[in-house]
């Protein structure tokens, strides 16, 4: 089984508005509905997981209704930080998903992700174990030396961007999340799966990323996922 597991625990504050970014509304419709019909539309995705902010799960339950995403089958409550979400996430699975399921870690504020980046993720991680979605860097990377100066830079070709969707075998996501929750090893500050995954020794695979798969965060990035929009509209009607 393929569960797609969609972090949608944020408060959002970072983008100033009263709504959390993944319900504001964008034309006809919140961003997460956007992210999920993504999940839905993929056949080899069969059932969907949200680790949602309380207080708005009635409203993710109605909005599935209302917008037919069939597949969306556990909601549960996020944590204080995102890997506490998805830990929640990976631990409310434990009735339901075998060790070898492939379940698709993906944040709910990327409604951008498009089904060949899924289908290659999935493929990934059912060769190698695991998959995360990769792009190369195209500018200069520079390290500080303080706020002001720099005489270091890294040689952009050894760099790779990681994104979501990120997949993970359910048996080596549930042991990596204990482990590093009772070790303490890769939950602090900006850690996420993919971090913690290296920081308990593991090696991790590349998949196809997309620079579409935009993370909005700022509200510059809801008028670039707008744009996006009216170009897919305008190309469609072509
Ligand atoms: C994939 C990710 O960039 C971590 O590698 C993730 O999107 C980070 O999410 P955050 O909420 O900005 O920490």
């Amino acid at each position: 089984m393929n569960v797609a597991l969609i972090i949608a625990g944020g408060s959002g504050h970072r983008m100033n508005q009263d709504i959390p970014k993944q319900f504001i509304n964008i034309y006809d419709r919140p961003v997460i509905v956007y992210t999920l019909e993504a999940f839905q539309k993929h056949e080899e995705i069969d059932a969907i997981e949200v680790v949602c902010l309380d207080g708005w799960h009635d409203v993710l339950r109605a909005y599935a209704n209302q917008f037919n995403i069939t597949k969306l089958r556990w909601i549960t409550s996020g944590g204080a930080t995102g890997q506490e979400s998805i830990r929640n996430g990976v631990e409310y699975l434990r009735n339901d998903c075998a060790d070898d399921d492939i379940i698709i870690v993906h944040d709910g504020i990327r409604p951008l992700v498009d089904v060949s980046v899924l289908s290659d993720v999935i493929a990934v991680c059912r060769q190698k174990g695991n998959a995360v979605t990769a792009m190369p860097y195209n500018e200069q990377i520079f390290k500080i030396r303080d706020e002001d100066s720099t005489c270091e830079y890294i040689p952009r070709e050894t760099l790779r961007r990681v994104a979501t969707p990120q997949a993970y075998r359910y048996g080596k996501l549930r042991w990596a999340y204990e482990k590093a929750f009772t070790e303490k090893i890769g939950i602090y500050g900006s850690a996420y799966t993919n971090t913690m995954m290296v920081d308990l020794g593991e090696t991790l695979y590349f998949a196809k990323g997309s620079d579409r798969n935009i993370k909005l965060t700022t509200k510059d990035d809801l008028e670039l996922f707008k744009a996006y929009l009216k170009l897919e509209e305008n190309t469609w009607l072509k």
